[in-house]
């Protein structure tokens, strides 16, 4: 039998089962029988990347976009509205085969943004070209769910079923479980609050189903099975999602209504332009980009050019910024000003574990170098608040 044929055969055996205490732990243990084989399914052919053909795109700019969704939803008009990069369009379904790479330019950033072939329900266990859409969009840092707005509402819930399937989590943090495999000692399970899904005996079980038998075990939140199986697998792939909605020309207003308010959604017709503003804001705002601008001693910040951070991308520090630059730059650096909302007085004297925030200023003084005018700047703020760098200061010249 494949592995796909076990997979649904378990889950035949789950709907059969009716949910109570005495069942609790055999429902338990066939979602981390499942949970196993999907993590088998994913694993590529020997040989291979798993991406494959015609979807091994590099990586390009500061931050990577995925499009994901139903074919014919107008994965490829939205990409070629926003990006200029020509994607066939047209009103059959599987139009586009492959990955098509096009670049966004927002708040002076380079984004690429994946066009993709439709996916369909199934996709997860092998349908259409599910699995190398899913291996593509999980190299994404944030996942465009594309939608019909005129079509049901239940597509949204079936592709997140699919996306969930192999791993991806949208929209959701890591469960706060400690999780430590050991070579000695027994399983110690512990919790700091009451927890109701999950009990000692429920955990034994699972992780028994793993074979771990030694392991530190820690809740610290109330967590259910799914929680705890997810991070003994510890593939998951935690991922910002936004829901656009597109062809809001062809529905009425209410269904707009209705759909723009939900939680992180955008409502959207490529069409009629509508809203494609809203989506880049949404989208720039779930990357969590930081710019970080450079001031050279004695001279104006490039406002055109800057450093490009992210939390995801190896980190915002200012060590993070001076990596950026150049390796060998950290072991020069004696201090740094910083001018911006991340600076508690401006300029503020930081090292390099100091956080950087978007459209922060950095200066960096090297060791045996004299500081600049640091704090006779035309960002010395009068009161202790943070503040933006505003458009107009940047536009002004800045005398230090
Ligand atoms: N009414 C309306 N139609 C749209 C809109 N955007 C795209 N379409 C149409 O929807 C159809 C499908 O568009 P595509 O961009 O090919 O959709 P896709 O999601 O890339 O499709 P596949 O590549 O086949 O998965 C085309 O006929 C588009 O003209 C819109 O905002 N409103
Ligand atoms: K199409
Ligand atoms: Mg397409």
């Amino acid at each position: 039998m494949g592995i796909v044929e076990r997979i649904k055969e378990i889950e035949a055996e789950m709907a059969r089962t009716q949910k109570n205490k005495a069942t609790e732990y055999h429902l338990g243990q066939l979602k981390a029988k499942i949970a196993k084989l999907r993590t088998q399914l994913l694993e590529p052919p020997k040989g291979s990347s798993g991406a494959g053909e015609g979807f091994e795109v590099t990586k390009f700019g500061h931050g990577r976009v995925a499009l994901i969704g139903f074919p014919s939803v107008g994965k490829s008009t939205l990409l070629t509205m926003l990006t200029g990069t020509h994607s066939e369009a047209a009103s059959y379904e599987f139009t586009t085969l492959t990955c098509i790479p096009g670049i966004i330019h927002y708040n002076d950033t380079k984004i690429q943004l994946l066009d993709l072939p439709g996916i369909i329900e199934g996709a997860s266990e092998g349908k259409g070209r599910g699995r190398q859409v899913i291996a593509v969009s999980k190299s994404a840092d944030i996942v465009l769910m594309v939608l019909d707005a005129s079509k049901s509402e239940g597509h949204r819930q079936i592709l997140t079923k699919e996306l969930e399937a192999v791993g991806l989590r949208l929209n959701k943090r890591p469960p706060q479980i400690y999780f430590k495999k050991k070579k000695t000692g027994g399983i110690s399970f512990n919790s700091t609050l009451h927890l109701t899904h999950v009990d000692e005996k429920l955990c034994y079980q699972i992780l028994h189903e793993y074979k771990i038998h030694n392991a530190e075990v820690l809740f610290r939140e109330d967590a259910t099975v799914d929680d705890l199986i997810d991070v003994i697998e510890g593939n998951r792939k935690y991922m910002k999602c936004i829901y656009v909605y597109n062809k809001i020309d062809v529905v009425g207003i209410d269904d707009v209504d209705r759909l723009a308010r939900q939680p992180n959604s955008v409502v959207i017709s490529c069409n009629m332009k509508l809203n494609l503003d809203r989506l880049l804001a949404k989208m720039w705002e779930a990357m969590g980009l930081v710019r970080v601008y450079t001031k050279p001693q004695g001279q104006q910040p490039d406002f055109t050019d800057p450093v490009v951070l992210s939390a995801d991308r190896g980190g915002c520090t200012v060590e993070d910024f001076c990596n950026h630059i150049h390796r060998s730059l950290v072991k020069d650096v004696k201090y740094v000003l910083v001018w911006g909302t991340s600076a508690r007085h401006s300029p503020q004297h930081c090292g390099l574990a100091q956080m950087l925030e978007d459209e922060d200023v950095v200066q960096i003084v090297k060791k045996k170098e004299k500081e600049d005018g640091g704090g006779r700047g035309r960002f010395k703020s009068h009161s202790n608040v943070p503040s933006r760098i505003s458009d107009r200061e940047k536009k002004a010249p800045l005398k230090t």
